[in-house]
């Protein structure tokens, strides 16, 4: 591509299905959030050699966040790392993208370096020891530590950084996919899975790289299998097998837009104290094992509340859309927060569901040893339930210390309301809100650079 190009893809928050949506069996809903990782593919450029491709992969914004990595056909597309400095993720997206694409290198001799720069928003991180510059017209944070070592906030930066940058560096193979990524959405997505499911080791259910690659959605997982069973990546057949999965196999996955119903958004809090997914998982894992039939049956009232959450939501969209007499009442009562609420057959349903999902995550809690909502997110959360323009809230994902999720009226402004308030001392209100759309096209990439 002669041109600059960029692309962005955006955050998650998983509000119904934690845990439960590791299987294929159950239903989750992931949110799209407004924070949102940048990718700025560069023009083609050329070096000395000839023999060989090279990806320079920048993320300015962090120390030492340079990443250049060679890679050829004649050794099967494995990339080896120029620089020393290596990032998972990003050389498994190289990885991907050429083994599926295949170029030759007499197709792209004297075009064959391939330049990305990445810029991420500030809600992913933490902004402690950062320094906000302008940046062409954006403004940007620029945090003094490396990539590994600044503290996230939970919103997907991995998956959005593998979404975003599979676009980008797809757009050096494929000329019209700048001007119609709705056209190679699947293709995105499907290499993306792939690609962050092996840097991440295999564990997670993939909902938050199919939010970035399709925003807001219903979710259900494809098989493990799928990409557990490919060969090694430099086999002679991997990228054979590759194209077959990301091109002829049926996944079975859920994905259908779904979003927050209109007159409400979402309010992130973070707590600034973290939680470790993995480990979570691995106790809620052990738990269930030992506790069958019980478990299952906890997860299959789970998974019927997270239904009545979502149909509620629905319920309340269609509501809000209708702008009559009972729906104006029904929205000031949850503006009052009153004990008129209880009159409103919609709100109930979405609390009494939302409420079912926390006791059983406090029941799982308490059996696992797994902190999903241990006491001291319960009681947060019931300070939030009081507060104005609440409909709901929980801990979204995995739980645990990292953040709160609260769905709350559009005009009412939490952070104001909770100012000064001890009891909300340690949230942080992230600086983010519902935002369905997926990986798409920025129009003006000259935007992110200095003149
Ligand atoms: N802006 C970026 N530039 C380069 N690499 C990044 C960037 N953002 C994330 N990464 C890569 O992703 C890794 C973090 O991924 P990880 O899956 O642990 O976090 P996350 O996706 O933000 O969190 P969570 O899965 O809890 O929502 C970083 O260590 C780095 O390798
Ligand atoms: C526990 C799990 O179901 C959700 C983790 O969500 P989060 O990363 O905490 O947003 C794991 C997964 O689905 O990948």
């Amino acid at each position: 591509m002669s041109e600059l190009r960029a692309f962005s893809a955006p955050g998650k928050a998983l509000l119904a299905g934690g845990y439960l949506v590791l299987d294929p069996k159950y239903e989750a809903f992931v949110v799209g959030l407004s924070a949102r990782m940048h990718a700025v593919a560069h023009p083609y450029d050329s070096l000395q050699e000839s023999d060989k491709f090279v990806v320079r992969v920048k993320s300015k914004q962090f120390k030492d966040g340079e990443w250049l990595y060679s890679i050829s056909p004649k050794t099967n597309f494995i990339p080896v790392s120029v620089s020393g400095s290596k990032n998972p993720f990003i050389e498994k997206v190289i990885a991907n993208v050429f083994s599926y694409f295949k170029p030759s290198l007499d197709d792209y001799s004297s075009r064959n370096l391939f330049v990305i720069d990445i810029f991420s928003d500030d809600a992913y991180h933490s902004q402690e020891d950062s320094v906000t510059k302008h940046h062409g017209n954006r403004r940007l944070s620029f945090h003094s530590h490396r990539i590994e070592e600044v503290p996230k906030t939970g919103l997907g930066s991995s998956a959005g950084l593998v979404t975003v940058l599979t676009t980008a560096l797809a757009s050096f193979f494929v000329p019209d996919l700048a001007d119609n990524v709705d056209k190679y959405r699947k293709m995105i997505h499907n290499l993306s899975q792939v690609s962050h499911c092996q840097a991440q080791g295999k564990i997670g259910s993939g909902f938050d790289v199919a939010a970035a690659a399709y925003g807001s959605i219903k979710y259900r997982r494809f098989p493990p299998a799928l990409i557990s069973n490919l060969p090694e990546i430099g086999t002679v057949t991997y990228a054979d097998k590759l194209v077959h999965l990301v091109e002829e196999v049926a996944w079975n996955i859920t994905i259908e837009n779904n979003h927050l119903p209109s007159g409400l958004v979402l309010w992130m809090g973070d707590i600034k104290s973290g939680s470790e997914t993995v480990k979570l998982v691995q106790k809620v894992k052990k738990w269930y094992d030992t506790h069958t039939p019980d478990s299952l049956e906890v997860y299959t009232e789970l998974d019927h509340a997270n239904s009545r959450f979502m149909d509620g939501l629905s319920e309340l969209d269609r509501l809000y859309e209708s702008h009559d007499h009972y729906s104006t009442q029904l929205f000031e009562s949850i503006k009052r927060n009153d004990s008129s609420c209880q009159n409103y057959s919609e709100i109930t349903h979405t609390r009494d569901a939302v409420a079912t999902i926390r006791h059983c995550f406090r029941k799982i809690t308490k059996e696992s040893g797994a902190d999903i909502e241990p006491p001291i997110q319960t009681k947060l959360l019931n300070d939030c339930q009081a507060l104005e323009g609440v409909l709901t809230c929980l801990i979204p994902g995995a739980g645990g210390y990292d953040a709160i999720a609260v769905i709350a009226l559009q005009d009412v402004d939490l952070k104001a309301q909770t100012a000064g308030d001890e009891r909300f001392s340690k949230v942080q209100w992230l600086d983010v809100s519902q935002a369905d759309w997926g990986v798409r096209k920025e129009e003006d990439p000259e935007e992110y650079f200095d003149k």
